[in-house]
């Protein structure tokens, strides 16, 4: 994704949802992106499948799939490349599993609208894919409705589903964060297994920095509608740059350290329609300076090559840090 902006444009205002969005992803790996509610997660993924509402628009950039740009594709390649190419899960299976029909008519719907395979086959095929996501008697399974699973058989459904046409991306959008805990540290492992047994690349979208830790390969940080750091998954948990992917860290429940009460961050995310001048974090951030946060945004900075921070003063950041870590 290169310099990608995606707006709105309501009664109110231009809302910038993603405003100048870059990242990269390859075979094999999983990019996180994570932000608080509405820094511009979910709507980065349904630009890139061209899913957005009516009054949404991709107004500039480049999303390069396999070689080709998707936003100058037709709506009918699109179509060819959703689904097969490109694969969504979401956080409620029930947006994407349909209450009417059974389990294995819809993944075997999608099975057939993109494989060249007799309904016989197909049903099969969906059979094994229950199996393989950890459904029992996936042959009973297959004839039930959704609303006959459990919510952590129904994700499974939905991951079936989703990988029925071997996709070579998956998006992700908080595919855990309603199931309970060991549900969800299933499901995480579930996503793993499939991606090493199909090579494919994952955008995994949360706001819970312990599945980022789990998950990804390299990381985006999301701010109202700008990345305002990225690295990999190891430099962003060891040396954060960005105050707000400090304060994120910081807000994470630990098991080595006694805590009375977990941190928050302090403020709200910004009004998307009034969004602070200069650099959108400084009305939270305590490294803020008068005259410069308020007045300049600052630039995504290239640090060493694979670390990138979009923060004037990140050095005041590491000195505070190491001075922590010295006492
Ligand atoms: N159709 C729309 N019209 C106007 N604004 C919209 C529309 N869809 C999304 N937005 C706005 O775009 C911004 C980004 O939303 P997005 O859903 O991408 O956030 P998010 O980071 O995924 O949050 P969450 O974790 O809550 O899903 C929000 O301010 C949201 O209100």
């Amino acid at each position: 994704m290169e310099n990608l902006k995606t707006y709105f444009y309501t009664e109110d205002g231009v809302v910038k949802a993603v405003d100048g969005v870059s990242f990269e992803v390859r075979e094999g790996e999983t990019l996180g992106i994570v932000g608080e509610s509405g820094s511009g997660k979910s709507v980065t993924s349904l630009s890139i499948m061209r899913l957005l509402d009516q009054n949404g628009k991709i107004v500039d950039g480049k999303i390069i799939f396999k070689g080709r740009n998707l936003l100058e594709l037709s709506e009918n390649e699109m179509r060819k490349i959703r689904g097969k190419e490109i694969a969504m899960i979401f956080q409620e299976p029930m947006v994407a599993l349909n209450p009417v029909f059974t389990i294995g008519d819809q993944i075997m719907e999608a099975i057939i609208l993109h494989q060249n395979v007799s309904e016989k086959e197909a049903r099969k095929m969906a059979i094994d894919l229950l199996r393989k996501v950890g459904i029992p008697e996936p042959e009973k399974r297959v004839d039930e409705y959704p609303h006959q699973l459990s919510g952590g058989m129904r994700q499974r459904a939905m991951i079936a589903m989703a990988l029925s046409c071997r996709p070579s991306l998956l998006i992700a959008d908080e595919p855990t964060t309603a199931l309970d805990v060991t549900i969800q540290a299933q499901i995480l492992e579930l996503m793993k297994e499939l991606q090493k047994e199909y090579g494919m690349a994952i955008i995994l979208i949360t706001h819970d920095m312990g599945v980022v830790a789990e998950m990804s390969d390299k990381v985006a940080v999301m701010y109202a509608g700008k990345v305002v750091e990225y690295g990999d998954v190891k430099t962003i948990f060891t040396e954060p740059k960005h105050p707000y992917t400090y304060a994120l860290l910081e807000s994470i429940p630990r098991i080595d350290v006694e805590q009375e009460r977990l941190k928050s961050i302090p403020g709200n995310v910004p009004d998307p329609l009034n969004f602070p001048p200069g650099c959108k974090f400084h009305p939270r951030c305590e490294f803020f300076e008068k005259g410069k946060c308020d007045v300049e945004e600052p630039e995504l900075e290239d640090l060493d090559g694979n670390h990138k921070v979009r923060c004037f003063f990140w050095q005041k950041l590491d000195e505070m840090r190491h001075a922590k870590s010295e006492v």
